[in-house]
């Protein structure tokens, strides 16, 4: 069995093989915020004004650059919703995999480093 501090140490790696319904529903609890939602994974971060907003973004996207796994992000006033998903499994479909759990587990230490 897998820890928070595990996942974020760990790298990803090129994914085809979906995690299953069980191996989501035991990582989701190793993460801070996180929800299901169908085959992706939400976390909604919040935040003074706007420039702290993007501060984060930016603090975030090297990790996602170094990563080579790239989150939806959308950016509000004092809100960024960060989803996550994997578009290479479940033959091209898309899915989750460990990576979505990985770079959300790096997000969780950014931001809890900044706070
Ligand atoms: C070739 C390259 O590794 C892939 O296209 C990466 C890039 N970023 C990605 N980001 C996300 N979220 N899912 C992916 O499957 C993915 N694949």
């Amino acid at each position: 069995m897998t820890s928070t501090a595990t996942l974020r140490e760990r790298q990803c790696t090129p994914q085809q093989d979906a995690l299953s319904d069980a191996q989501v529903t035991a990582l989701l609890p190793l993460l801070d915020g996180w929800q299901r939602d169908h085959q992706s994974i939400t976390r909604t971060f919040s935040f003074p004004d706007y420039v702290a907003t993007l501060a984060f973004v930016n603090a975030i996207a090297p990790m996602i650059h170094e990563q080579d796994h790239h989150p939806e992000l959308t950016v509000t006033y004092n809100r960024c919703v960060v989803r996550y998903n994997t578009h290479s499994v479940n033959d091209g479909k898309g899915g989750l995999s460990d990576n979505d759990f990985i770079c959300a587990a790096r997000i969780d230490a950014i931001y809890q480093q900044a706070a």
